[in-house]
């Protein structure tokens, strides 16, 4: 087995022996994923470059755990901040015929922050537009989903959403009554209007936070530890205290190293 092969199998095993139930539950099933530095950051400072943290083997597990999942949700701050793709693009095949798929993007932005010209929306209109005009090789392309974002009734401009829309992205509006939207509420929609399975989180600090906060939402945490220090940023939990007693601890853990970095795997419990 080479260690794409490796992973997958590791990936299988986790969700394999996973407990959970699709049809009993009103939510996709959800991991939780991201990378941390030794001393518990996930980024350097707002509006700083995006730091890599995974060294390739770990950067690979990422690309199979998207793969894995029908959907990846990030925050409109990592958008924003990094300008991701949210692809599967390092997996053998990709691009070629391959068996593998790109997850669903789904991102909470209350406002529609989302950029007009950001690469997640540049490469769906891409890959659009080689499959309806039959550009050679299209048959070839791994399929890209369209956006999916989750927005706040009455807070957004409804002419960039009409604009969105008419590039064949989905946007849904949800009633939010504090600052941030109903992250139970996004999931519910993911699976009774997008047949969204499984979700897999990868951040920013306050998605993380958002979830966190709400664990008993989460099947599985999947955390990647890579062997540096950076001092300053933004830890993974981003700012301000959180009382102790809200946060959960993990239960089965396993942990491996891949390359240089550590992968912590659990399921978190409040009990
Ligand atoms: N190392 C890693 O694995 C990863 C690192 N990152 C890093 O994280 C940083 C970004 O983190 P951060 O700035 O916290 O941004 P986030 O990606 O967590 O986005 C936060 C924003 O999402 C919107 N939002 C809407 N609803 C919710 C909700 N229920 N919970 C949380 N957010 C919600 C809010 O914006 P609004 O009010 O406008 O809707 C909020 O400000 C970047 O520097 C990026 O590089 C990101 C992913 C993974
Ligand atoms: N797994 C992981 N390791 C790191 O070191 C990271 N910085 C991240 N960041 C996440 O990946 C997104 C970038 O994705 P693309 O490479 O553009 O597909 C970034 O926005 C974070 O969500 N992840």
């Amino acid at each position: 087995m080479n260690q794409e092969e490796k992973i997958k199998y590791l990936l299988e095993e986790i969700y394999n022996n996973s407990n959970f139930n699709f049809d009993k539950s009103p939510y996709p099933e959800v991991t939780l994923t991201y990378a941390q530095t030794l001393d518990g950051f996930i980024s350097g400072m707002p509006n700083t470059p995006p730091l890599l943290i995974s060294g390739k083997e770990s950067m690979l597990m990422t690309h199979c755990l998207r793969n894995k999942n029908d959907a990846i949700m990030i925050g409109i701050g990592t958008l924003l901040n990094d300008n991701p793709q949210l692809n599967v693009r390092q997996l053998s095949g990709f691009n070629n015929g391959g068996d593998v798929r790109n997850p669903q993007p789904v991102i909470l932005d209350t406002k529609l922050r989302f950029p007009l010209n950001c690469k997640l929306l540049n490469n769906y209109k891409e890959y659009k537009l080689n499959v309806e005009q039959k550009i050679n090789g299209y048959e070839k392309l791994t399929e890209i989903k369209p956006p999916i974002i989750f927005v706040a009734e009455g807070l957004y401009d409804l002419k960039k959403a009409k604009i969105l829309k008419d590039y064949g992205i989905k946007i849904n509006e949800i009633k939010c009554n504090g600052s941030q939207l109903d992250i139970s509420k996004v999931l519910e929609i993911l699976k009774s209007t997008y047949n969204i399975r499984n979700v897999m989180v990868e951040g920013g600090a306050q998605v993380i936070r958002s979830f966190l906060m709400n664990s008993q939402i989460i099947q599985h945490i999947i955390i990647t530890i890579g062997p540096l220090y950076i001092g300053n940023g933004v830890k993974a939990l981003g700012f301000g205290d959180i009382e102790k007693n809200s946060l959960p601890h993990l239960e089965h853990v396993q942990s491996l190293t891949l390359g240089q970095d550590i992968i912590v795997i659990g399921k978190p419990t409040m009990s």
